[in-house]
Parts: structure tokens; C-alpha cells; sequence
């Protein structure tokens, strides 16, 4: 996996990833699935998606989500196996990330998905129209100095891309346990003419919805007493 050269002449706000792609050395069997594992399972981004994206999978799945920035892969594993007859994509950039959930396709034999190592913007632009039923988004890096606003993942522009993508009546849920994160994905989904927020009480945003998986970051907010919110856009 080749690492990306930041480029001075392209600005912040033209990009969307600008995490780490590599942490710790990976373990033997780790590279092992990195080397023989992905490759079987990574979306070839290079060459134009089918034109009905259920395809990607074989045979055909009924419905198809996203996952964006998966880090351990713990929700995107549980949700792969609940939901058998979708077809999930997961996009993780870090490969310590990848080596994690390819561990847990290994040894659950799941085989409802697919995954993209790099960033969801490049994922997204690639994907046809109207061809997913949700995208979630967890616990994402939350830039919270204000000079690095510009590289949180959601931005107008990336909202249109997920608006593209996701079919009407699907949905963008956002999970974030940064106060100012939440209220900048409000305020930048409120004014996009597309989503509506579905919460109608409190509670609808201060609790996980059925069946939520906590991941890692989820775990360390609560750790460290902080308050997540699970925010539900409809696209309509
Ligand atoms: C704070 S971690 C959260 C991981 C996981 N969702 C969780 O809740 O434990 C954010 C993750 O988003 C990934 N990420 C950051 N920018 C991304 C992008 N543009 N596309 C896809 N993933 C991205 C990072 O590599 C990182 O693993």
C-alpha cells in the first residue's frame, strides 16, 4: 500500500483523508491477509462500477451500505452478519484497520463484504447514483482545532457525494462524541436542500439505535466521560 505525499498545492478543503495510513508493524498473518485477503475483497476503483452496484457482489445483493473510516471494523462486522443478504463496503484507509476486520472475515467467514483502503471521497465519486441504502459514519476524526475544520470528513461537498449515492428514503448516520462536531454536521446537513434530520425527542439522538455495535472510539468516549450522539439524516 503506497503512502500519499501531501501536496502543498492542493488545499484542505479539496481533500477528505488526512489520517495516518499505517500504525504498528502488522503481525505475520496480518500482512498475510493484507497480501492475499484484500486483494480478493477490494473494489477495483480503477475500473467503472457495475452499472447496478448490487453486482459488486455475487450473486447480487439485495441492498447495499457503507461504512466510513470502520477503524477496528467491530460495528461493520456485526452489521455484515445481522444483515446476511446485504452487501456491505467497508472504506479504512489505516491499514491496521484493514488487518482487523480482514481477521474478523476470516475467522467468521463472512462473506457479504467488500472493502476499499483509501478515502471514502475517492469511494463515493466512484459509486453509482442512487445505489445505497445507508452510509455510516462513526466516530470520525474530529479535527477540533478551528484551523482544521476544513479536513473534517463532512463538508458540503462530500454531503452532495453521499447525496448522490444513497438512494431516496436512505440514510446518513453519524455517530460523534464531539459536541462542536455534532453541531457542525447539523448545521451543514440542515442547509443541504437533500437530507432531513429524523429525530423527533431527545432521546432519538442521546441513544444508540437498536442493535448499535459500540466500536473502539465509542468505548473510549464513555471511558473518558464523554456523551456520544447518533444522528440520523433521511435522504429525501
Ligand atoms: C477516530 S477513528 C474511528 C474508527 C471507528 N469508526 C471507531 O468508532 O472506533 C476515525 C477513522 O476514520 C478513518 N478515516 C479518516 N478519514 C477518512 C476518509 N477520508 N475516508 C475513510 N476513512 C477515513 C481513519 O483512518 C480512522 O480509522
Amino acid at each position: 500500500m503506497s503512502e500519499r505525499k501531501s501536496d502543498p498545492d492542493r488545499e484542505d478543503s479539496e481533500r477528505a483523508f488526512f489520517g495516518r495510513r499505517k500504525g504498528h508493524k502488522l503481525r505475520q498473518h496480518q500482512a498475510e491477509l493484507i497480501d492475499h485477503l484484500l486483494p480478493r475483497l477490494a473494489l477495483a476503483i480503477d475500473r467503472a462500477a457495475p452499472a447496478d452496484a448490487r453486482e459488486i457482489f455475487a450473486p447480487a445483493a439485495d441492498d447495499l451500505r457503507l461504512e466510513i473510516g470502520f477503524g477496528g471494523g467491530e460495528h461493520l462486522a456485526a452489521e455484515a452478519q445481522t444483515f446476511a443478504t446485504t452487501g456491505f463496503i467497508g472504506c479504512e484507509p489505516y491499514v491496521n484497520g484493514m488487518a482487523k476486520i480482514l481477521a474478523q472475515i476470516e475467522a467468521a467467514e463472512i462473506g457479504n463484504i467488500r472493502l476499499f483502503a483509501g478515502d471514502a471521497a475517492e469511494l463515493l465519486a466512484w459509486l453509482p447514483e442512487a445505489s445505497l441504502s445507508r452510509i455510516d459514519l462513526i466516530h470520525p476524526d474530529p479535527w477540533p482545532k478551528r484551523r482544521h475544520w476544513k479536513r473534517r470528513f463532512v463538508q458540503d461537498r462530500t454531503i452532495a457525494a453521499m447525496a448522490r449515492v444513497l438512494k431516496a428514503g436512505g440514510e446518513f448516520r453519524f455517530v460523534c462524541d464531539i459536541d462542536d462536531y455534532c453541531a457542525w454536521t447539523l448545521s451543514h446537513l440542515s442547509r443541504s436542500q437533500d437530507f432531513v434530520w429524523l429525530a423527533e425527542r431527545a432521546d432519538d439522538f442521546r441513544l444508540p439505535w437498536a442493535g448499535y455495535t459500540m466500536t473502539r472510539y465509542g468505548r473510549k468516549a464513555t471511558r473518558e466521560g464523554r456523551k456520544a450522539a447518533y444522528l440520523r439524516f433521511r435522504r429525501v
